[in-house]
């Protein structure tokens, strides 16, 4: 089960660190030649550079999409080539459709050779749309993280509303999560369906903690949307795990010049540090 998978490859490495590869052609520390090919060469390099460090990437699949049936290739062999490199990966396309196309996307990215380890969920639609990405996922032994409260500032709009009977939108979407996801809790006690919530939104942590005990909270916003290490263990369970903390700009940015693969893996060395030390 995924749950378990990420447990062990986190104990391997030593702290619950995902590096995002997030690539912008304007920001490549070599940005010659095809940008499709340069986009490629970055993010191979990445790979390389946080193999052994981090346990976890998240590939941002709009950066891919957004060069058409070219860039979708390029993203299934990172997929590929993250895997050979002994990391789990996690494609962050936040799918979400009603059942019969839920089911088309949810065989799409999680089943197949170029198929991730995981997938990120929009399941604002219902629980009957989130169920058909839990099937499949069950199936090939997959992973997902469901959006329950993100971390941009907007997010506080609707997610943010109280509901009758206490708690607010996110805390509705926590316990839909839970349940969704009882039935894939593996022998680390972690279920194989996560939770996305902001590393930037500590004020809600232990709340939502407490809504989905089983989950592993996936934590964007660390880094340069302004979360930091301090309010990470009121994310964690009882034991002092269920978080991944993931960073990608802070990281894949960390250098320019010919030694920037190395800059990149002294960020992640680092962030892996900051993350363990705060989580004890
Ligand atoms: O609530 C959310 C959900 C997803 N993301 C994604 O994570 C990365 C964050 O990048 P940084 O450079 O570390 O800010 C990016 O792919 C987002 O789309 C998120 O930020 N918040």
């Amino acid at each position: 089960m995924f749950g378990d998978r990420l447990s062990a490859a986190v104990s391997a490495c030593g702290a619950p660190v995902c590096v995002g590869l997030d690539p912008v052609l304007e920001r490549l520390p070599d940005a010659s030649g095809e940008p499709l090919a340069a986009v490629e060469r970055f993010c191979t390099g990445v790979l390389d550079a946080v193999a052994g460090v981090a346990p976890v990437v998240k590939i941002q699949s709009a950066c891919f999409e957004r060069y058409g049936w070219a860039g979708v290739r390029l993203l299934e062999s990172l997929i590929v080539g993250g895997r050979e490199r002994g990391l789990l990966v996690i494609n962050d396309a936040k799918r979400g459709d009603i059942a019969i196309s839920a089911t088309h996307y949810a065989k799409a990215l999680l089943s197949g050779d170029a198929a991730a380890d995981a997938l990120t969920v929009n399941g604002y639609l219902g629980v009957d749309a989130v169920e058909p990405f839990v099937a499949v996922a069950e199936r090939e032994g997959a992973g997902l993280f469901v959006l329950v409260r993100t971390s941009n500032p907007g997010a506080e709009t609707f997610q943010g509303v109280g509901i009758e009977g206490g708690g607010d939108v996110s805390s509705a979407m926590a316990r839909m999560v839970r349940g969704v996801g009882a039935g894939l809790v593996g022998a680390s006690g972690l279920s194989s369906v996560g939770a996305v919530v902001g590393a930037t939104k500590p004020e809600v942590a232990e709340r939502l903690r407490g809504e989905m005990p089983e989950q592993v909270f996936l934590l964007p916003g660390y880094g340069a949307q302004g979360g930091d290490a301090s309010g990470l263990r009121r994310f964690a369970t009882e034991r002092g795990d269920g978080v991944l903390v993931t960073a990608s700009r802070s990281v894949i940015y960390a250098g320019e010049g010919a030694g920037w693969r190395e800059a990149v893996r002294g960020a992640a060395e680092r962030m892996r540090d900051e993350v363990g030390a705060a989580l004890g």
